[in-house]
This record gives structure tokens, sequence and C-alpha cells, in this order.
């Protein structure tokens, strides 16, 4: 059994990209704790080592390369039965030399989307989510009629905009549920993400679930939880709900109000230090959100974030 006092194993962890956007993984050999698994590259930092020192060490020693940049991706806190690690790992945005295998290990170069047909590690599963997930989300604001809807949509996608949650709290739900699954198939290419806030799911209605689904809080606190399959998101304002997020099968959570904002303007914002103390307890990648832009992408990132979610600053903007 895993004692408790075992010190926690600090493990730093590189998501290394090709010039194609493919991601570098490497098969964990014979002799090694999980050996078989595939894993991202990286190794323990040293007594005395700063994570990013340690990631430049282990991915010299295990690739050959040079990292010269790297920028916080996601931490991960996890207990096998026989060691405890936190997985800190980052993006590695330079590097010099190409990679080879330093050690013997196989590696192999893995479209994002193909990731998912490795086998990873318990541990590594929110990795995977980080790595597909891009750095910016947006949550759809007011529009009027379908068209508006569906252009500024469009308009999104064409500014590089990949993941969108439709919020239409003004719809009944047979309405909203029309206008989802039209919009679905208008934006080939966006990850449409339905609110479940329009109702309280039954079971006869799990049968119909859009394919990725975000879970508002209210509905968190009423114990809903998903049958497997889709992609679910999840709104959280404090520890409580990201447990209840993490138990329903959350992939990711959105974590909010970072700042005051608009569309909640009675709420203060939590602040940064407490998307850090949220970042730091959270399995999944997190979303900072309330009041924020893409000018905060870095500091959000820096709390730990996968990055920024936002309603105002995103929706407004029309080219
Ligand atoms: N490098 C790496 N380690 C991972 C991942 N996922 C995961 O659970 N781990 C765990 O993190 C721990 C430390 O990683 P490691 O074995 O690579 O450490 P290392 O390079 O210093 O290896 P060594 O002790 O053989 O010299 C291991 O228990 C490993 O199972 C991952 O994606 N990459
Ligand atoms: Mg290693």
């Amino acid at each position: 059994m895993l004692n408790i006092a075992h010190k926690v194993i600090h493990v730093a962890v590189g998501v290394v990209r090709n010039a194609k956007g493919e991601v570098l993984i490497a098969k964990r050999q014979a002799g090694q704790h999980l050996a078989g698994f595939w894993e991202f590259p990286g190794g323990k930092v040293e007594q005395g080592e700063c994570v990013t020192t340690a990631l430049a060490r282990e991915l010299r020693e295990e690739l050959g390369i040079e990292v010269s940049e790297a920028q916080p991706l996601i931490t991960i806190p996890y207990d096998y039965p026989e060691k405890r690690v936190l997985l800190d790992v980052h993006e590695v945005t330079q590097y010099s030399d190409s990679p080879v295998s330093g050690e013997g290990q196989s590696i192999r170069w893995v479209s994002q989307s193909d990731l998912r047909d490795y086998t990873f590690p318990p541990a590594n599963a929110p990795i995977v989510t980080a790595v597909q997930l891009p750095a910016v989300f947006c949550i759809s604001g007011e529009f009027e009629g379908f068209a508006a809807l569906r252009d500024r949509c469009g308009s999104l996608q064409s500014q590089g905009i990949t993941h969108i949650q439709l919020r239409a709290p003004h719809l009944e739900p047979a309405e909203y549920l029309q206008v989802y699954r039209r919009l679905s198939g208008e934006i080939e290419g966006v990850s449409l993400f339905a609110n479940t806030d329009w109702q309280h799911p039954n079971v006869s209605q799990v049968e119909q679930m859009p394919r990725y689904i975000h879970l508002s809080s209210r509905v968190l606190r009423a114990g809903y939880k998903p049958v497997a399959g889709g992609v679910i998101s999840a709104a959280c304002h404090d520890v409580e709900e990201l447990k209840l997020a993490e138990h329903a099968g959350a992939h990711f959570v959105f974590f909010s109000p970072v700042k005051p904002t608009s569309s909640h303007p009675n709420t203060p914002g939590v602040g940064w230090e407490a998307l850090r103390d949220f970042c730091a307890v959270a399995k999944v990648p997190v979303y900072a959100l309330g009041g924020l832009s893409e000018l905060d992408i870095s500091q959000a990132r820096q709390c730990g974030a996968q990055g920024i979610a936002a309603i105002s600053a995103l929706w407004g903007r029309i080219q």
C-alpha cells in the first residue's frame, strides 16, 4: 500500500512538436516504472534543480536536443499504488537539433488527433487533452437569429478559434437543441459544446446527447454524470465543484470569475492567486474565465491554466 508519507516525485515532462505540429512520444523501456507504456519524454527533477533546467537536462539525455524556450502547460498530481508523482508538463516552444533516441527507447512523431491511439500511463490522460486543446476558448454571447450566430462563429473560426461553447440562456430547451444541431452541421472543424444548463438531463435525454457537452455548475451540483464517450467540460467556481466535475468525468474545466465581468456584474473577481491555487489541485486542464482576453493568456499559463475563455472579448470581435 502507498505510504502517504512518501515524498512526491517531481517530474519534468516535455511536449515537443515538429514543424508539422506532430508531437514526440517515447516508449518506456523494460525495467522502468510503467514499462511498455508510451510517454512524453522527461524525468525526475533533481534536488536543488528548477523544473525547466531539469526538463532541458532530461531532453538532452533522452533526445539529444537543446531546449531554449518552454512554457508551462499543465501540472498533474497523481498517486500510483507504489509512488506519488507530480507531472510538471511544459510545452517546448524552441529547441535545436533533431530528436533522436538517446537511450535506446523507441520514439515516434504522432499527430495530435492520433495520440488517442496510444496507451499512456494512467496519469497522462489530461496531458493528451491539454495537447489537443487550444489556449483560447470562445463562449457565445448575444445574437439575433440563426444566420447572425452562424456568421459570427464562422468569422471566429477564420480567426483561428477552434472551440466554442454555445451559451444561449434565452432559448427554450427544444429550440436550443435545434439551433445547436443545425449550427454543428454548418461550422465544420469547430468543436461546438452544448451547454446543458437548458435542462436537467434525465436518462432518456442522455441518448441524444451531443458529442461535446458542457456541464454548468447547477447541473454538476445536481449530480448529473454524462455517459462516457463524449468530450465533457464543466463550470467551476471553487475546489468543491472541481471535485464534482472530475467525478462526473469532465475532461477540462472553466474556473471563474478571475476578474469582474459584464455577464456577472455583481460578482467580484477571485484573482490570479486563486486561479493558481485551483490549478495546483486540478487534475484536468483549466481555462481561466471572467473579464479576460487574449492579452491574459500568458498570465493564465503562468498560473498553471491551459489558457483563457471569454465571451465579451471574443464574441464582439468581428473582422
Ligand atoms: N517522463 C515521463 N514520466 C512519466 C509520464 N507519465 C508518468 O506517469 N510518468 C512517471 O513519472 C516518473 C518519473 O519519470 P522517469 O522514469 O522518466 O524519470 P527518469 O527519466 O529520471 O528515469 P530514471 O529514474 O530511469 O533515470 C515515473 O514513475 C513515470 O512512470 C510521462 O508522460 N513522461
Ligand atoms: Mg525519463
